[in-house]
């Protein structure tokens, strides 16, 4: 495993539960509550929700959210606005420790350690649980700079020009920028752009990458091109990715979690079978867009 330190906690820490451990876990004793009924079958899942609820004031973001996300796979997440889905996404790497009005309950365990431990960074964990946004929002640096912005935070000195050029590769920008990389990333089209931030959050080496709705504001090459991407870095990464675009889900995911009205986690499987086959009435309904 690369360095999963998460602030004070050592990545031998991290790694003393076994993947039995972790699967047991994810598949034991809770399915005795209703709340909570997809502690699935993902076997030694990187990430894992249990019984996670966000309050905003009064508001009720999250119903208890239980589940497991498997590693180097891309699970979708899709439901009608206003839902949770975004919520849940950025509890993942504790953005919503930046909401003051966010009450955050429950467990969410990234290799089997508590995020929201008081020993974990979020700086830290932010590095190993990279987040690219709807908007492209690079920075007003150079598209170098960029790239290396992390790297620079993460204390790394050494072999930068090497880890720019391999993270604008990953991102699958590098030929179209490796004669300009001065130039402003302010300056690149829409979907370079998007790529750009991409390449930002991949360049510290995380294992997880979120995307909250990466492609909506992209023209539908650009989209292409991004959907693309999604399914190059799942071969090394774990991608968690927050659609409004049912076929766009269909198309880029191998897991689907459907949250309804009210932010309850109502289904999560196999991709084909939420598309194909879905176990409740209302995911079909809304599948068939019978409703959101
Ligand atoms: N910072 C906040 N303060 C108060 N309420 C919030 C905040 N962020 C979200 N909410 C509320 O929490 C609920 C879930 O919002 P969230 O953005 O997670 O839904 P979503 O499914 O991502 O929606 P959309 O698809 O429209 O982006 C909504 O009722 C929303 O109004």
């Amino acid at each position: 495993m690369s360095d999963t330190s998460l602030g004070t906690t050592t990545a031998t820490e991290i790694d003393t539960e076994t993947d039995e451990e972790s699967a047991d876990r994810s598949l034991g004793t809770e399915t005795d509550n209703e709340m909570e009924p997809w502690i699935t079958d993902v076997r030694s899942p990187i990430l894992e929700a249990e019984e996670l609820v966000v309050q905003y004031g009064d508001i009720q973001a999250l119903q208890p959210v239980s589940v497991g996300l498997p590693e180097k796979e891309v699970t979708a997440i899709i439901g009608p606005s206003g839902c949770g889905k975004s919520t849940f996404l950025r509890c993942i790497n504790r953005m919503n420790d930046l909401v003051d009005a966010a009450d955050i309950t429950g467990s969410l365990r990234f290799r089997g350690k508590d995020i929201y431990d008081d020993d974990v960074d979020p700086v830290a964990l932010r590095r190993k649980i990279g987040m690219v946004f709807q908007k492209p929002n690079p920075f007003p640096k150079s598209i170098y700079d960029n790239v290396a912005y992390g790297l620079r935070i993460k204390g790394q000195t050494e072999n930068m020009d090497e880890a720019v050029e391999q993270a604008l590769k990953r991102a699958a920008l590098w030929d179209e920028v490796k004669d300009q990389l001065d130039k402003s990333g302010l300056d690149l089209s829409g979907g370079q752009q998007q790529r750009l931030c991409i390449a930002r959050a991949i360049a510290p080496d995380p294992e997880v990458i979120l995307m909250d709705e990466p492609a909506s504001a992209l023209d539908p090459v650009a989209t292409s091109q991004i959907e693309d991407l999604i399914a190059e870095l799942s071969e090394d990464y774990t991608v968690v990715v927050v659609t409004h675009n049912m076929q766009q889900a269909a198309r880029i995911s191998d897991k689907t979690a459907v949250f309804l009205t009210g932010g309850q986690l109502v289904e999560f499987d196999d991709t084909n079978t939420i598309f194909e086959n879905p176990k409740h009435q209302r995911v079909e309904d809304y599948i068939t867009g019978k409703f959101g």
